[in-house]
């Protein structure tokens, strides 16, 4: 497989590391402008850019483009690569029952019937197999437009659906026979304990009475210490005015048979997994193998990510919360670089290898002078760097605000090589290093500074979630319920151009979403802040 690692303006092609080995795809996506060299005009920048990305489509692009069918035969892989497994696939023969989800109901007369009645009436609402939604909605017109993901060279539109979630009318679970379990793995997010009480009142709704939460993350399945916690409606009624898990989070864990050993022990059939990129990889893995047991389990995912980087999402819940509360944070730092003499604010956020946090955070606030994030490079030092346009901002505004992604330039820091229990880098502080950097540099132009450096991390990922992430945990645990009853699994929940989909897991965590360079986003950013090029 041909990559092309992201260089001076050329188009850059993600192979998507889909785990269907028989028909692996390249996805080309956006023309990229990463590292631009300032005596470009724009427009020879963009000559050299359609040269390029034309170039590179043509040589690392397996599909045969001068075939008149290549469209349809790229159009009938996506079907397939974004097909969601199902229990039939497995078990031809499992019986499907009619659903017992159904809104038009009778209030209950007897405790014996607490969901209710169905009334007489037929009901409209559930969703057929067949609703698919549009995953891409931007016709681009030249790979050279900002942000475009082109298939081909000429950027020809190519539709890809993607299936829509909600509640089918045929069911492949009795709610009676049903054993649900929840899972929240990886680092904390605000909504967790939002989803956590929807699943479980959209179970009990289709008349689930054994539901379960395992303690802490992968590792409650391995430790016999940690015994599962009963939910109903009544322990979850008010558990999303807090933030953090009712269930705890944890990192690393057991080894994946271990986990569905314990599942088949404790009589699980639905699993419910919120969690971020790594939970899903597990998730997977716990799904195939129940698969290779013959077990009748549905496993459905609920991406969590402070950090908004799966992949085909509109954003991840928690990303609208993290947003607002760095507000308070930035806001200090602006009051406190601006009240003082030659002050310098610097806040970090939180952004591994993405700086969706941060990019979003300074477009709220408008406070923000300099944006750093993992996905830009940029140089501290020198004619362009970071601290030159520091000090022209001490000279011409008195002031200035930093926010920078926790991932960004950590090049500058000393390599640890320490991995968390899960496997992931620990970083080095950025925030401290630039900190540091800029008391030194303006120490040696004898030029006095005020320097404050804020993290709110986590105080941030601690938050309850906001009024719209608190909408979006709710609409996403329902699907997650509506999934698995309808014999899915495998899958995850997700919001897509405004719709609700589920999304088969390999697709979403084939590799981290990250920030466009060249999307309108960044660049709207850019046109905020103010910032040059730090190259
Ligand atoms: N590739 C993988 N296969 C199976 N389990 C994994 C994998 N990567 C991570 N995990 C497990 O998923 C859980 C959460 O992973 P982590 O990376 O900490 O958080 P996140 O899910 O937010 O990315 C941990 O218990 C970890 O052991
Ligand atoms: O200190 P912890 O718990 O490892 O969490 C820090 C990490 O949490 C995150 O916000 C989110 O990470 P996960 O999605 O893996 O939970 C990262 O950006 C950050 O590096
Ligand atoms: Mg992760």
């Amino acid at each position: 497989m041909n990559s092309l690692s992201p260089a001076i303006g050329t188009s850059t092609i993600r192979p998507s590391t889909n785990f269907y080995g028989d028909h692996e795809l390249l996805l080309i996506s956006s023309v990229k402008l990463i590292k631009l060299s300032p005596p470009l005009t724009c427009r020879k920048m963009r000559m050299r850019v359609v040269a390029q990305a034309k170039s590179a489509v043509v040589v690392s692009n397996n599909i045969d483009f001068s075939d008149p069918e290549w469209k349809v035969k790229y159009q009938r892989e996506f079907e397939a690569r974004f097909n969601i497994p199902h229990i039939t696939d497995v078990f031809p023969d499992a019986v499907s029952y009619p659903s017992t989800f159904c809104l038009k109901m009778r209030t209950p007369v007897t405790e014996d019937f607490a969901q209710g009645y169905p009334s007489d009436e037929e009901w409209h609402g559930y969703i057929n197999n067949n609703d698919r939604v549009l995953l891409k909605t931007i016709n681009y017109s030249s790979p050279t437009s900002a942000g475009a993901e082109c298939i081909d060279p000429d950027c020809t539109w190519v539709e890809q659906w993607v299936h829509r979630a909600g509640p089918r009318e045929k069911t492949y679970f009795k709610p009676e026979e049903v054993k649900a379990a929840i899972v929240t793995c990886g680092g904390l997010c605000p909504g967790l304990n939002d989803v956590i009480r929807q699943i479980v009142i959209t179970l009990e709704i289709y008349g689930v009475k054994q539901i379960v939460g395992i303690p802490f993350g992968y590792r409650g399945f391995s430790n016999e210490e940690l015994a599962e916690m009963p939910l109903s409606r009544k322990v979850v009624q008010n558990i999303h005015l807090s933030g953090g898990s009712l269930l705890g989070v944890s990192r690393g864990g057991p080894k994946v048979s271990d986990i569905v050993d314990s599942i088949q022990e404790r009589g699980i059939n639905m699993l419910f997994v919120l969690g971020g990129n790594g939970t899903h990889a597990g998730a997977n893995a716990i799904h195939d193998e129940c698969r290779r047991r013959r077990m009748q389990v549905a496993v459905v995912g609920v991406p969590k990510t402070i950090d908004n980087d799966i992949m085909l999402m509109d954003k991840t819940f928690g990303f609208d919360t993290a947003v607002e509360e760095a507000q308070r944070a930035i806001n200090s730092a602006y009051i406190e670089a601006h009240s003082a003499y030659h002050g310098i604010g610097i806040v970090k956020l939180m952004g591994r290898s993405s700086g969706f946090i941060a990019m979003h955070a300074s477009l709220a606030s408008g406070q923000i002078d300099i944006c750093l994030i993992p996905e830009v490079p940029f140089n501290l030092h020198g004619p362009h760097g970071v601290l030159q346009h520091l000090k022209y901002l001490l000279e011409t505004k008195g002031s200035a605000v930093v926010c920078v992604a926790e991932g960004a330039g950590q090049d500058f820091l000393e390599k640890t090589n320490a991995k968390d229990a899960s496997g992931n880098a620990v970083l080095g502080d950025i925030g401290v290093h630039i900190q540091q950097q800029i008391k030194k540099y303006f120490k040696e132009f004898g030029v006095t500074t005020d320097v404050k450096y804020i993290d709110p991390t986590y105080m941030i990922r601690a938050c309850r979630a906001n009024a719209s992430d608190g909408i979006l945990c709710t609409v996403l645990g329902q699907n997650a319920v509506h999934g698995a009853f309808a014999g899915f699994s495998g899958i995850t929940v997700g919001i897509c151009n405004t719709h609700y989909v589920y999304f088969p897991i390999p697709e979403v965590i084939a590799q981290p979403k990250v920030v466009d360079p060249n999307s309108r986003m960044w660049h709207r950013c850019l046109t905020s802040t103010g910032q040059p090029d730090f190259l």
